[in-house]
């Protein structure tokens, strides 16, 4: 049995966060641990209030679960702020964390805070180069490279930008997904590593209920790369998760709703677990 941690927030109404990592590690077969940085008061509209938990707590949290049940794969979200950033980064680099994957949470889809803007520059120091591949959507593309990506050739760009930031500017190895999730007409992601650039054409599923797709993608990776896959083919079969859960077009609360994983289980248990 896998054993994946997630590094993340709360999110109460179920759709991202915690519970959405929690629900695709289960659905992935796999035994998922959850270290909780903040909780949230949020649903399908919008999130009302945050309370961050204190970082000494985060780190009695890592040091109960990497002391105890080792995971395979680690990843991390929401982390809220600097002290917290500080503390995880220390702590991975303490138990030797492997398969880590960052997706850099800084603003919901609804448009609320999720990071404070004092902690952007820890987060592109101390946590994102210790990971194996980080997946910013299209406004967090914008807060780490200045470019806010509007084609597949834009995104190209601001991906080896970051990667040149993040990885080779500090001598270290990795790789950055720019999510194309936030395009009008099509659902493109671009990864780029030392010296490769893959382009996953995705099609744009009419749903608009995409709460939670960059926790739940992240998460889906996570499980990938502590199964042996490589990232390029982590990415692919996280990506048909997400389509799979997309079209079973479940249509939970008033606003942008949550996904179906049971939907993408019936494809996971076949494929991936013969
Ligand atoms: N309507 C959609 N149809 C197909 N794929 C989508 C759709 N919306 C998002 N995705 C995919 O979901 C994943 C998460 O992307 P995105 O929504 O950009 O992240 P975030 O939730 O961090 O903003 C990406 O692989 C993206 O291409
Ligand atoms: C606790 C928490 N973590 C992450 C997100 C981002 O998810 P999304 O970008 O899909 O709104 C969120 N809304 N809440």
């Amino acid at each position: 049995m896998k054993k994946i941690l997630t590094i993340a927030g709360s999110d109460c109404s179920g759709g991202a966060g915690i519970q959405a990592d929690i629900k695709t590690i289960t659905t992935h077969r796999m035994y998922a641990m959850s270290v909780i940085t903040a909780l949230t008061a949020q649903n399908t509209i919008g999130v009302s209030g945050i309370m961050e938990v204190d970082a000494d707590f985060v780190a009695m949290q890592m040091d109960a679960v990497f002391s105890d049940i080792y995971p395979d794969a680690v990843k991390i979200g929401m982390v809220a702020n600097s002290d917290i950033i500080k503390i995880i980064a220390k702590k991975l680099v303490q138990y030797n964390a492997k398969n880590i994957v960052v997706d850099p949470v800084m603003v919901s889809t609804s448009g609320s805070r999720l990071l404070g803007e004092e902690a952007v520059t820890a987060l592109r120091e101390e946590l994102l180069p210790i990971a194996a591949l980080i997946t910013p959507n299209i406004p967090e593309t914008k807060m780490l490279c200045g470019i806010e990506p509007t084609s597949e050739e834009e995104m190209e760009q601001a991906a080896k930008k970051i990667f040149t930031q993040v990885y080779q500017n500090n001598g270290r190895d990795g790789a950055v997904l720019v999510k194309g999730g936030h395009l009008i007409d099509s659902a493109v992601d671009v990864l780029r590593d030392q010296s490769v650039t893959y382009v996953y054409h995705g099609y744009k599923i009419d749903n608009q209920n995409t709460h939670g797709t960059g926790c739940t993608l992240s998460s889906a990776i996570a499980c990938n790369l502590a199964n042996g896959l490589n990232v390029y083919e982590s990415v692919k079969y996280a990506k048909k998760y997400i389509n799979l859960a997309l079209q079973a077009k479940m249509n939970l609360g008033a606003g942008s709703g949550p996904l179906n994983h049971m939907a993408a289980n019936t494809w996971i248990s076949k494929e991936i677990l013969d």
